[in-house]
């Protein structure tokens, strides 16, 4: 099989061992930094049936027409929204991304960790120590028994966290795009209830086009002054002017953000300023387990894939059926 792996020397730990692995089995890896230096190897483009590059990655229309052999793209991590899936589902092309369960979970316990955090004013309280101010006489923590908590999207992950807050004595409702059964301890609710509503809103959607700056001020304007917001999935979701600007203005509402649009954090970004947000950079959810077997999972789909077996982690299934005659008119 011919393999391409797309990335930056950030990628060393997935695509060392993707390389390694995919070599002791007799599949040929090349490797490129970016896109544009895998477009102008025009000659390998033809005979690539396989690419492993992350969401930083623009795999499109036009990608897929310059590859008539691809078959399968993989992406170490979760996020998918570099890649057109439409695209990949209509040309064939199956999509695998890491969305281990040792992710999914850390990053529910990374939400969990967020709205307690800020429910407690955790770090407005730390401070007083660190700067040798007096205790403060003006108590700001606040329960999480007896709130109101919306998410936003309810794939793996939301529902991960739901399963968790399920036994902290909470109100669970989540907004989802499609009917479809839920546990008993989430209700499903509108964008709008769940917004104007809940005291604790989690961003739990992936990003994609529909989604894309789908909270924009106005939406955001819906909540409760004193909300809790929590992003652990995708800034471009929400933007983080339209955020920065309404918690400036509503000193009672804390916010709780992992990601930003774009990424690195701007260094003027007016999110830096407050003192009611919690801000990490992209990682508040990557701990050492789920960091272990990301590379694990990201080589075991492509070796899946080079050997036409249906990885674990597949983005979009309905293709599985048609990719499989593919292996069958290859095989001819
Ligand atoms: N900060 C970090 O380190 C990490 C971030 N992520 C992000 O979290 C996202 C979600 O991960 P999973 O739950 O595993 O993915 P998933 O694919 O299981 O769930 C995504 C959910 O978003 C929903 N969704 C998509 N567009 C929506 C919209 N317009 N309105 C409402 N819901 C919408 C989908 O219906 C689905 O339920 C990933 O796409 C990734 O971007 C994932 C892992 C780590
Ligand atoms: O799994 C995902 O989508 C992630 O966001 C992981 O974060 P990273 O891309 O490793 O910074």
């Amino acid at each position: 099989m011919n393999v391409a792996l797309v990335g930056t020397s950030s990628f060393d730990r997935f695509f060392n061992l993707a390389h390694d692995q995919l070599q002791r089995r007799g599949h040929s890896v090349a490797r490129f930094l970016t896109r544009k230096d895998l477009l102008a190897a025009v000659d390998a483009l033809q005979s690539l049936e396989i690419l492993g590059a992350s969401s930083s990655f623009t795999a499109d229309r036009e990608l897929f027409a310059k590859m008539p052999r691809l078959r399968a793209l993989v992406s170490p991590f979760t996020g998918v929204e570099g890649f057109d899936v439409s695209a990949a589902t209509a040309n064939g092309i199956l999509v695998a991304n890491g969305q281990i369960t040792e992710n999914s979970v850390s990053m529910a316990e990374a939400a969990v960790l967020f709205t307690l955090a800020s429910l407690y004013d955790l770090h407005g309280t730390e401070r007083y120590l660190r700067e040798n101010l007096p205790r403060p006489s003006q108590v700001r923590a606040r329960m999480l028994m007896g709130k109101k908590v919306g998410l936003i999207g309810f794939g793996k992950i939301g529902q991960a966290i739901a399963e968790r807050l399920s036994a902290w004595g909470v109100r669970l409702v989540a907004s989802v795009r499609t009917t479809r059964p839920m546990p008993a301890y989430v209700a499903a609710q509108s964008l709008d209830e769940v917004l104007a509503t809940s005291d604790v809103v989690i961003m739990a959607a992936a990003l994609n086009p529909e989604s894309r700056g789908m909270l924009d001020l106005d939406a955001l304007r819906r909540m409760k002054p004193d909300v809790v917001f929590v992003n652990i999935t995708r800034g471009g979701i929400v933007p983080d002017d339209a955020l920065a600007a309404l918690a400036a203005e509503r000193p009672a509402m804390r916010i709780a953000l992992d990601v930003f649009d774009p990424e690195p954090l701007k260094e003027n970004s007016p999110l830096r300023d407050l003192p009611n947000a919690i801000l990490t950079p992209h990682m508040v959810g990557h701990t050492v387990e789920s960091q272990k077997r990301l590379p694990e999972a990201f080589c075991e789909n492509l070796l899946a894939v080079a050997e036409w077996r249906v990885p674990e982690y597949v983005v979009n299934p309905s293709v599985i059926e048609t990719w499989l005659r593919k292996q069958d008119s290859a095989q001819l």
